[in-house]
């Protein structure tokens, strides 16, 4: 692999973004066609709160390549950042949620892949694992205590069912980018755009998208919405016809029923950023 600058690694991580939006058709998310099931959010949502976040990607870049202290002082690093950075994501959308999901991911895995340029010996899912070792027990560790309309969506799937969704993932090094994403992003085929479609349908058929179950009220949404995308898979991808009308057919599902994938959407965004780290798109 080659060894990229702090600002190299941060364009990579701001490009994510605004491919991920660029991709389409997406059900339950937006794109430049269309909202989907997000009425108060455009691309141009996307693209505003996409620019919002390169400072804070550059500074995700710059901690992890001058780091030199034990990796979870990083990750608490981060998460400061990482607050400000939201801030300025609401500044710049209008008090809407575009990236929140994605400032904390895409943040955790840019400066793990600049600290691991500078610690070639190590693989990047070992630097997340071992900067986040602990994180679902001390986040979820208090949550009982809270008044239930203090809880967050994420919060209360765990009180209710002990799903540990996107710092489950993270913990474990993101293993649907780099088991499932990332894989089928490179033997997938078609254009681009139908590539990028079939890893977001990867991620989602072996992944809990805590905003799916959120949104639909029903952990039984999940078995149902990963079927509908290992149909598409199993035909062969977005880029044959058959596969085609069942994402068109996907997509009004999810639009009548206000179905949202944001969590799948957070990881295709790090599958693209580790795809230009590869130099594979
Ligand atoms: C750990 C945090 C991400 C936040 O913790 P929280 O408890 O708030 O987390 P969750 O509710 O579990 O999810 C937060 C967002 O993460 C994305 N996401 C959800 N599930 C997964 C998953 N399994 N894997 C990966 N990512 C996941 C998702 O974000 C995306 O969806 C949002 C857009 O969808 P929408 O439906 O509109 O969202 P809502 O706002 O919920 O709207 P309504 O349903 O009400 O209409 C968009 O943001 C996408 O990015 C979840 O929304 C982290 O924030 C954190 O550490 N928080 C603590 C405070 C802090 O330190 N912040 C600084 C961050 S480093
Ligand atoms: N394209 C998109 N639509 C809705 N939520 C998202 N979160 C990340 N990308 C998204």
């Amino acid at each position: 692999m080659s060894s990229f600058s702090v600002a190299q690694l941060a364009n990579f991580a701001t490009r994510a973004l605004i491919y991920e939006v660029s991709v389409n058709p997406k059900p339950g998310l937006v794109d430049p066609v269309s909202s989907g099931p997000h009425p108060d959010m455009t691309v141009f949502t996307f693209i505003d709160s996409s620019l919002s976040l390169q400072p804070y990607l550059q500074l995700c870049a710059q901690l992890g390549d001058s780091w030199t202290a034990e990796l979870p002082g990083l990750f608490k690093e981060l998460r400061s950042a990482g607050v400000k950075a939201e801030q300025a994501m609401f500044s710049a959308t209008g008090g809407i949620n575009t990236h929140k999901g994605a400032i904390f991911s895409l943040g955790i895995l840019t400066a793990a892949t600049a600290y691991q340029q500078r610690h070639p010996e190590l693989m990047v899912p070992q630097v997340v694992k071992t900067m986040l070792a602990g994180l679902s027990d001390s986040d979820f560790s208090d949550v009982a205590a809270k008044p239930a309309t203090a809880l967050t969506a994420g919060e209360r799937l765990y009180l209710d069912h002990g799903i540990t969704g996107v710092r489950g993932e993270a913990e474990a090094g993101f293993p649907s980018v780099f088991k499932v994403g990332l894989p089928t992003l490179q033997r997938a085929q078609g254009t681009l755009n139908e590539r990028l479609l079939d890893s977001l349908l990867s991620i989602l058929s072996q992944f809990t998208d805590t905003n799916l179950i959120h949104r639909a009220g029903t952990l039984s949404i999940l078995p149902v919405a990963q079927r509908q995308a290992l149909a598409i898979l199993r035909i062969g991808g977005t880029h044959t016809t058959t596969g085609k009308m069942l994402l068109r057919k996907m997509n009004t599902d999810f639009m009548q029923q206000n179905l949202s994938l944001g969590g799948s959407a957070d990881m295709l965004i790090l599958t693209i950023f580790m795809a230009f780290v590869e130099e594979s798109i």
